[in-house]
């Protein structure tokens, strides 16, 4: 049975509320790039040069990556030769079976958070402004909160105005306590005095807000390493994860952040949101293979329950959810 047969058996069910979000958050990407391959397919009847070179524009133009295209556009020819196929719908079941070999690599690319059993476990969250932190972090507090975690936020972006406030506002609609300071103050006070709360509270995950200015590299740099300190000291091992949040709308712009980041701070994952809100939904390959840091989360939606665990195999099931396929006997 072809590869993307098994996905599609895997997944079709109706009643898999996430693969079905899977498939909803991805219809932009799926309507411009599967519905290329698509047509490729339908057009070129033989697999030959010209047919690889336009697949490579395809899957450049969804925003894949130029070294990750080339890296699965070499496999894919391996593996056609290897498998002797010669009509290029069989290709396409190839294709969403190299999209989640690549995506998963050689680590296996772990989506999970590092939770810890005793708590509290702290997350970090880093990122620039406009990029959809704030909502990120009322997203992630209500998945934990309807698993049964008790939850704190940390409002330690004191520099953008409003920012505290709009984080209140997803502490009351959610219902977790939110510790903060008046704007301005020193971020690192904010954290030191929510770590207190968590630990005082006994709660299991203490979510933590910060700047997003990107401006001044030395700077970010500086209140990042100082607002980690104070967690390491308070609570040994952690941060347990650093989770950089990227608008996937912003495409190649959103690999440069990343790199920038990843120079000022350990990054131990990334939070992908608005891909519902683009038809490049490639980036995810991109930043995975550009920057060797797993995807942790999604956002695919403005609903809260649109953050979803990342899954590759799920994610490709999106990407060809309307593939059209070859017969088999
Ligand atoms: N469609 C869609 N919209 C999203 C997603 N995540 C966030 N948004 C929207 O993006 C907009 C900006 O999000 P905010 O969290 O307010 O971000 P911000 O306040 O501009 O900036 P930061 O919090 O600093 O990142 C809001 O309208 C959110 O609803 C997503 O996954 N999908």
């Amino acid at each position: 049975m072809s590869f993307f047969k098994k996905l599609k058996e895997k997944f079709t069910d109706q009643s898999d509320s996430v693969s079905e979000k899977f498939k909803q958050g991805l219809t932009k990407t799926r309507d411009s790039f599967a519905g290329r391959v698509n047509d490729l397919v339908a057009r070129y009847r033989k697999v030959d040069e010209d047919f690889f070179e336009e697949l490579e524009e395809i899957l450049i133009q969804a925003d894949v990556g130029f070294g990750t295209v080339i890296e699965l556009i070499d496999e894919l020819k391996t593996e056609v030769k290897r498998r002797n196929i010669s009509d290029t719908k069989e290709v396409q079941s190839v294709i969403s079976e190299k999209l989640v070999e690549i995506y998963q690599g050689d680590d296996g690319a772990d989506s999970e958070l590092n939770i810890q059993e005793d708590g509290p476990t702290v997350i970090l969250f880093v990122g620039v402004n406009g990029v959809g932190k704030t909502t990120t972090i009322g997203k992630m507090a209500h998945k934990f909160k309807s698993e049964g975690k008790s939850v704190i936020l940390a409002a330690g972006d004191t520099f953008r105005a409003g920012a505290i406030e709009q984080l209140e506002v997803w502490g009351s609609r959610v219902g977790v306590e939110v510790i903060k300071q008046a704007e301005g103050s020193d971020p690192a006070a904010v954290m030191f005095d929510a770590i207190q709360s968590a630990k005082a509270r006994k709660a299991d995950i203490l979510i933590c807000d910060t700047a997003g200015r990107l401006q001044n590299k030395v700077n970010l740099m500086k209140e990042l390493e100082k607002v980690k300190r104070v967690i390491e000291r308070e609570i040994p091992g952690a941060p347990h994860e650093v989770l950089l949040v990227l608008d996937a709308t912003t495409g190649q712009n959103a690999l440069i952040q990343a790199k920038t980041f990843k120079e000022a701070t350990n990054v131990s994952g990334i939070v992908l949101t608005k891909l519902d809100g683009t038809a490049k939904g490639g980036i995810v390959l991109a930043i995975r293979n550009e920057l060797s840091i797993p995807v942790k989360f999604v956002g695919l939606g403005e609903q809260m329950d649109d953050l979803q665990e990342f899954d590759a195999e799920k994610y490709v099931y999106g990407l060809f959810a309307n593939l059209v396929e070859v017969e088999e006997d």
